[in-house]
């Protein structure tokens, strides 16, 4: 069901999507990381933040820019959580008569701070030469074939930031392949987002993670010494966070079918020093062994599981976590149209593996289902079905709270006004000027269940 549902917040984006568009393009005003309480304290991280902003604060004042450093926060109920605002702003920025395309990919990343890599460029106009201050723009409708050299129209093009190109058309669009490095040393960009360097934050300290993500490992609530499974866990950093709620202690079974993005996963956990995870890449649907196969007597305990991959035995697991597969039109920001025909294949699946989960999940568990989408099939139609069909479920609170449920309509018909104040959604909503880092974020939507005895 699309679009989304309205906000009892005030505004409704019933049957908007343009609303939800240019939501989904604006980036967040507060960058979120996740400190790594197994290394490292907030107090550190926040420090070496407030350092790293100070110094860019610096050299903005130096090029006439405004200067006032961004505040940095922790969250009061969450204390992993820090986060950071953004530039103030005077106006707009100017636009200049030098343009450089990227990929609607590329234009993201510089809303959130990033420059410009060559292979995200996509056009540059004849003639642009090194030292150039240029515009950027995302090629929203993906009209550009690289090497493009023409202006794009209007209606077809997003303005990201400005810049100082580094290269020429020759070095960028190299005959021998993609070439490398920054193409465009970003100076402002549309959000105020501030380009911190890529090393701010030692690796393993502290990840980048939006606040619901956040929030839907503490509904998860892991325990040290218990087994838990992560059944879409790639890059990991959901995983990593259960791990170290867990203190390292008991097993964490991290499940995804990406080979690339279970390498990143591994990779975070050696960076992050987190040393119960197990990862396997596997398509989840299949994790569990089938009724009939049923080895009797097996048990997943904590020393053997190490070595005992999928498929596990029904009610293995204390707690699961299905991070699903979605069609992710929380994520924010996004450069790219809606691929409706995307959006609706996604249940099925999401319901294959939900199947999967209750059945691994042993009596007394808890099941966390989440999705970064706001679309109600996906999400409250999701829950409707699955406590339809699994009387063993009983949908409980999705606490700690930072965002009471979504009433409207739509979701009135699916869930009782208890089933509603239970589940956690994040919703766009109507004041874009919003300056509150629970609220200016992404989509996502996070359930409990609880299963029978
Ligand atoms: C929302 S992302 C997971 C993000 C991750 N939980 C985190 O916090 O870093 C969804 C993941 O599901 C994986 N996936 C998709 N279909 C799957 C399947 N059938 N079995 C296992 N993983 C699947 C994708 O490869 C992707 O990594």
């Amino acid at each position: 069901m699309l679009p989304v549902p309205s906000d009892h917040r005030g505004m409704s984006l019933e049957d908007d999507t343009l609303k939800l568009l240019i939501w989904r393009r604006k980036a967040p005003k507060f960058t979120t990381f996740r400190i790594n309480s197994l290394v490292t304290t907030p107090s550190h991280c926040m420090d070496t933040l407030k350092l790293a902003l100070l110094k860019l604060s610096e050299s903005r004042a130096a090029s006439g820019q405004d200067s006032t450093v961004p505040p940095i926060w922790s969250h009061p109920l969450l204390p992993e959580a820090i986060a950071y605002g953004s530039w103030a702003r005077n106006g707009d920025l100017p636009r200049h008569e030098s343009e450089v395309i990227v990929d609607p990919a590329c234009g993201a990343a510089v809303l959130r701070g990033a420059h410009v890599f060559v292979p995200g460029v996509v056009g540059l106009l004849p003639g642009a030469k090194e030292g150039d201050i240029v515009s950027i723009y995302a090629d929203i409708e993906a009209r550009c074939k690289r090497g493009w050299a023409q202006r794009l129209e209007a209606e077809n093009r997003y303005f990201v930031g400005n810049g100082v190109l580094l290269m020429g058309r020759k070095d960028i669009f190299c005959d021998n392949g993609i070439g490398r490095g920054i193409a465009v040393q970003v100076t402002d960009n549309e959000s105020g987002c501030p380009s911190l360097p890529a090393n701010s934050i030692s690796p393993g300290l502290a990840v980048m993670q939006n606040l619901p993500s956040i929030v839907c490992g503490r509904v998860v609530n892991p325990q040290p010494g218990e087994i838990i499974l992560d059944m879409c866990a790639a890059p990991g950093n959901k995983t990593t966070h259960l791990s170290m709620l867990m203190k390292n202690q008991g097993v964490v079974i991290a499940l995804d079918r990406s080979a690339t993005r279970t390498s990143k996963l591994r990779q975070l956990c050696k960076d992050m020093k987190v040393k119960n995870v197990t990862a396997f890449v596997c398509n989840s649907v299949n994790a569990v062994i089938n009724s009939n196969t049923q080895i009797e007597g097996v048990k997943y305990g904590h020393q053997s599981h190490n070595q005992s991959g999928p498929p596990f035995p029904i009610n293995t697991f204390d707690r699961v976590l299905l991070d699903a597969p979605c069609s992710a039109l929380g994520q924010r920001p996004k450069l790219e149209q809606i691929d409706f025909k995307h959006v609706t294949s996604l249940p099925p699946l999401q319901k294959k593996l939900f199947e999967t989960a209750v059945k691994l999940l042993k009596p007394g568990g808890t099941l966390v289902y989440s999705t970064c989408t706001v679309v109600v099939d996906e999400n409250e139609g999701i829950v409707r079905w699955a406590l339809d069909h699994f009387p063993c479920l009983e949908l409980v609170p999705a606490e700690p709270y930072l965002f009471p449920s979504v009433s409207n309509q739509d979701v009135s018909m699916i869930l009782s006004p208890f089933e509603r104040s239970c589940v956690q959604k994040y919703v766009p909503h109507g004041n874009l000027e919003e300056n509150h880092c629970e609220r200016d974020t992404i989509g996502f939507f996070i359930a409990r269940f609880f299963k029978r005895v």
